[in-house]
């Protein structure tokens, strides 16, 4: 029985002001941590502050990280930095990252290594781009980044990891997948964990979907039974929205 795990992904948004205000109005309504885990990954400089404020239910992330321990990567954030803040979750791979900041599917695999070398639990994330869907090479390209991003990575952490699908046509637009093409791709992914790591690892592993998923079209995604979860942009902005995302 995998837990289900909802996140919410700020991207570049909310000053530092909003950022706490929010986490203190959220922090006491997120349900029981034994049945859903809770999230939200924010703007690194607002992390600390927002541990502060989480709670006994909700949980904090990054949106990145560097895969080295230290040393002279101006502007960077070395995994132990944010462990020392208390962070829990760490995005890695997100399309944005990967399209405009030269993510690769090496560097994403050495991230995965380094968060799970400083206790910090890794969201993976993989999708195709529109174009990709088109051509019907969607499994290809997810079986690629998921070989890739989890090699040589342990059983145990393997079940450990999250996976976020999120489908690049799907983000920001308004466009969802249906429930029906996201929990089949969503198993395809799974069994690509299967292959490469094991069916105990396939059927511990969570894995999410991301894409313009909103309060109203949550609980149907999560109703499909290769779903565990959600990585939430836009509708994890606002307060009414992400508890309601916390309802499916
Ligand atoms: O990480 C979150 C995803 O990029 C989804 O964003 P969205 O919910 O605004 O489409």
């Amino acid at each position: 029985m995998r837990k289900p795990i909802i996140a919410g992904n700020w991207k570049m948004n909310k000053n530092y002001d909003e950022a706490i205000e929010f986490v203190k109005a959220v922090a006491n309504k997120v349900p029981s941590s034994d049945k859903v885990e809770t999230a939200i990954c924010a703007p690194a400089l607002y992390l600390r502050s927002l541990v502060e404020h989480q709670g006994e239910n909700l949980r904090i992330g990054a949106q990145n990280m560097h895969f080295e321990a230290n040393g002279a990567f101006t502007g960077e954030i070395a995994p132990g930095m944010l462990k020392d803040l208390g962070v829990t979750y760490v995005i890695l791979g997100h399309s944005e990252r990967r399209e405009m900041f030269n993510e690769t599917d090496e560097t994403v695999n050495k991230k995965t290594h380094a968060a799970f070398a400083n206790g910090l639990i890794p969201i993976v994330c993989c999708g195709e781009s529109l174009e990709e869907r088109e051509n019907g090479t969607t499994n290809q390209v997810v079986d690629a980044q998921i070989k890739r991003a989890l090699a040589g990575l342990s059983l145990e952490q393997v079940k450990e990891t999250v996976i976020a699908y999120e489908p690049i046509w799907a983000i920001g637009t308004g466009l969802t997948a249906t429930n029906e093409q996201a929990n089949e791709t969503i198993g395809y992914i799974r069994s690509v964990v299967a292959r490469e790591h094991g069916q105990e690892a396939a059927d511990a592993i969570r894995i999410q979907y991301g894409g313009s998923v909103k309060p109203s079209t949550v609980a149907g995604l999560m109703a499909q039974p290769e779903i565990d979860g959600a990585l939430v942009g836009g509708a994890s902005l606002d307060v009414e929205s992400f508890l309601g995302l916390l309802e499916f």
